[in-house]
């Protein structure tokens, strides 16, 4: 999805004040993906993450169910929603969106947020459920998840926490996703990351590891994007 400024990677990191003097801005003053975000209306900088994986790996389908884990303050969802409702149809097919997170999610037409809530709860599965008694729903065909630990900035011990969200994301979305369906899952990459590779592998048919152009060069964060779920 093409969109205003959106390949403008570099910024000249300074701007004049009234006086013409330079004036440094902040990374996130400077970052171009903090502005193009705010202009066309998504919650954060992250949704360009999304929207890139996805314009490569042709996740997302009109009609989709898609589980969004760790969702606040909601660009995936935002995301997602528009690629899996047809627009301009009245009759084209309507996805959904199930989002979860430990914080609060301002509410979004087409996303169903179940928030304050720990993805990591043995309760979660059960109210997905019941979403079907409000939004029903056959299977769900995709599971997303942006969850991150508290950074302790100990890389180790980040990745380590990283890896149990990952873990916690791939169990579920190995219980509810069929045949052909699909899982990503961001990683703060570390010694793990291989072995969870080859976990992923023996499930799905395709894994890769995927460098946002919108994640900071200075973040360890990865994704892990494995499509086409393997039913043995
Ligand atoms: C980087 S943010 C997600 C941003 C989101 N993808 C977006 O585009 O708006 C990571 C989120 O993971 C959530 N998170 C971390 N651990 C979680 C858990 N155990 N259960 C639910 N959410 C969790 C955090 O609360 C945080 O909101």
């Amino acid at each position: 999805m093409w969109c205003p400024g959106y390949d403008v990677l570099l910024n000249r990191g300074h701007t004049h004040g009234k006086d013409g003097s330079y004036k440094w801005l902040s990374r996130q003053k400077r970052d171009v993906f903090v502005k193009q975000a705010k202009f066309n209306n998504w919650r954060c900088r992250s949704a360009f993450k999304l929207i890139e994986i996805d314009d490569k790996h042709n996740i997302f389908k009109f009609g989709d169910v898609v589980v969004d884990c760790g969702a606040s303050p909601g660009s995936w969802s935002q995301v997602t929603v528009d690629r899996v409702n047809a627009t301009g149809k009245n009759d084209g097919p309507v996805g959904l969106v199930i989002g979860i997170d430990l914080l609060p999610i301002a509410p979004l037409p087409g996303a169903v947020f179940l928030d304050s809530t720990d993805f990591t709860d043995p309760s979660v599965l059960a109210r997905i459920e019941k979403v079907k008694e409000t939004r029903p729903f056959q299977v769900i065909n995709t599971v997303i998840s942006d969850m991150s630990p508290n950074a302790t900035g100990i890389k180790s011990l980040d990745h380590e926490l990283s890896t149990e969200l990952c873990l916690s994301a791939l169990k579920f979305a190995l219980t509810v996703l069929p045949r052909g369906g699909h899982f990503i899952s961001k990683l703060l990459q570390g010694q793990e990351q291989k072995r969870l590779e080859i976990l992923l592998a023996k499930f799905f048919r395709t894994v890769s590891v995927f460098k946002p152009k919108a994640s900071r060069l200075d973040s360890c964060e990865i994704y892990l994007v494995a499509k086409k779920r393997i039913m043995k």
